[in-house]
């Protein structure tokens, strides 16, 4: 069953982890291919009217999935980041090597190779480059 794609409006402005600062496109309305309101088959890539019907139906799906992540994305690196701030000002260290292995290893186990790039995208998220 499909859902209907509600807009948000209120587009990210403030700069943080995850997130995308000035300048940058909110999702998906002014991006390239997203959507402009435009008739049904234009931009699905077919010139059959029930093929593209399904394509367009299939991306809102999409769509709602790639928000999802991206809010989860933010979420996560505010977290993590949170947890650097706390352990640091506690006395701590920065980083914590044998989680991270962890993490790295749920996502390849899940995931595969690409799982290990994506966890190690996610890490950087919220630690910044080492
Ligand atoms: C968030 C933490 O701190 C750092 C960041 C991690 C993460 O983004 O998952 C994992 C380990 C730490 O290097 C944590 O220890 O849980």
């Amino acid at each position: 069953m499909m859902t209907d794609v509600v807009e948000s409006s209120g587009s990210v402005t403030r700069p943080e982890a995850g997130r995308p600062g000035p300048g940058v496109p909110s999702f998906p309305a002014d991006v390239p291919g997203g959507d402009d309101g435009a008739k049904p088959a234009a931009g699905t890539g077919t010139p059959e009217p029930a093929a593209a019907a399904r394509i367009v139906e299939i991306r809102e799906r999409i769509d709602e999935i790639d928000r999802a992540l991206i809010e989860l994305w933010q979420e996560r690196a505010r977290l993590s980041q949170e947890v650097g701030v706390t352990r640091m000002a506690s006395g701590g260290t920065r980083l914590v090597l044998s989680r991270e292995r962890a993490i790295l290893e749920r996502f390849r186990v899940a995931l595969g190779a690409d799982g290990t790039q994506l966890a190690l995208l996610l890490l950087r998220a919220g630690r910044g480059p080492l």
